[in-house]
């Protein structure tokens, strides 16, 4: 093992930088070297490949986005895609690739370790939807950043008794959304894994107003539906002064958390001392406080578990 590549792939996330100047500087700390993969698998095919030193990953810890640039590239999901891929890593004398992205990005870590080439996937994505890994590396900054968000609403929406409908991001999973709900004290938080009753949570928000609550919250995870789509279904159950927001993309901005920044230090680091005691094919998470490995081409065999006792936790509390 001499030299490896890094890229980060899909929607950027707070930290993704941390973790790029944890693999570089313990990379060659221990006498290997580092080349940067600009845009994610699309810059990989296209031969996008530059030597990083310990000095080009300086004043970025703190940084959100990515220095590396990312990409959404649904061709590497073609074999053509992925051989091209390895030939430019092989072009480059590169042994080993580490894959910082989400769900769809470990796919193509995945595919790569299936066609031969050692990768490791490190969990960067703000919507905490992977295996084996109690929080991905944006996941805590996004949660910071949406709950700041709704308690600037729920400034405005207690001055008018309003109710408000809040988007947040995750695409299919609802972690974002329950996390940020029960921070927030929302009255309910919907998300894409669990049933909701839209008459129920109507009638909720009756009771909260008729003893003298001043506001209403419902967080909507974005893989349910829209908020002004939520609206709509709210407004056949009551005649409510509500309104519809959808945080977007400003949840994958701002200053990393500190547990984003260590997190991504942390997995970072680990990833570079599994390729020094060659090994590879892993995607690596933290479990229960602990740096884990799982081999990459099973992980999927499990999916994401989230923390669905918040459910239960929100509805005793916002009674
Ligand atoms: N099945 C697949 N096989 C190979 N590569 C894939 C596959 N699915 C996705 N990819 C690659 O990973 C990239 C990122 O995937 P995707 O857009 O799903 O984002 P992600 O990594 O899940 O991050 P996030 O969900 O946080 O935006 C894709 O654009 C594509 O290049
Ligand atoms: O940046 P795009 O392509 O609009 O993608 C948005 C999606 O990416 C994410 O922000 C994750 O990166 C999801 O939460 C969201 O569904
Ligand atoms: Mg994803």
């Amino acid at each position: 093992m001499k030299r490896i590549g890094i890229l980060t792939s899909g929607g950027d996330a707070p930290g993704m930088n941390a973790a790029v100047r944890a693999v570089t500087r313990v990379a060659i700390a221990n006498g290997l070297e580092v080349f940067g993969i600009r845009y994610g698998f699309a810059g990989l095919v296209a031969g996008d490949i530059f030597p990083l030193e310990s000095e080009d990953v300086a004043h970025l810890i703190n940084v959100s986005g990515t220095f590396l640039y990312s990409a959404r590239y649904p061709e590497f999901a073609e074999e053509e895609g992925q051989l091209a891929g390895i030939e430019q890593l092989k072009k480059h004398g590169i042994d080993a690739v580490v894959v910082i992205g989400g769900d769809g990005s470990y796919h193509g870590a995945l595919q790569l370790t299936r066609h031969g080439f050692n990768s490791i996937g490190l969990p960067g994505t703000i919507d905490n939807d992977i295996p084996y890994t109690d929080a991905t590396i944006g996941y805590d900054t996004a949660c910071m950043t949406a709950m700041d968000a709704i308690d600037k609403i729920r400034d405005t929406a207690s001055s008018h008794h309003r109710v408000f409908i809040v988007n947040v991001m995750g695409r299919n999973c609802g972690d974002i959304a329950m996390r940020v709900g029960v921070a927030c004290g929302a009255d309910a938080i919907v998300i894409p894994e669990r049933p909701y009753d839209v008459e129920e949570i109507a009638n909720r928000l009756k009771q909260a107003q008729e003893s003298g609550k001043d506001h209403g919250l419902v967080v909507v995870a974005e893989g349910v539906m829209t908020a002004d789509q939520f609206m709509a279904e709210l407004k056949k159950y009551g005649d409510f002064d509500v309104r519809a927001n959808v945080l977007g993309h400003m949840q994958r901005g701002g200053t990393p958390t500190v547990s984003d920044r260590v997190l991504a230090s942390k997995l970072g680091s680990e990833a570079v001392h599994l390729l020094l005691e060659g090994k590879g094919g892993l995607a690596v998470g933290i479990e229960n406080g602990k740096v884990t490995s799982h081999d990459i081409l099973d992980l999927f065999d499990e999916s994401h578990r989230g923390d669905y006792d918040l459910l239960k936790l929100n509805a005793d509390l916002s009674r």
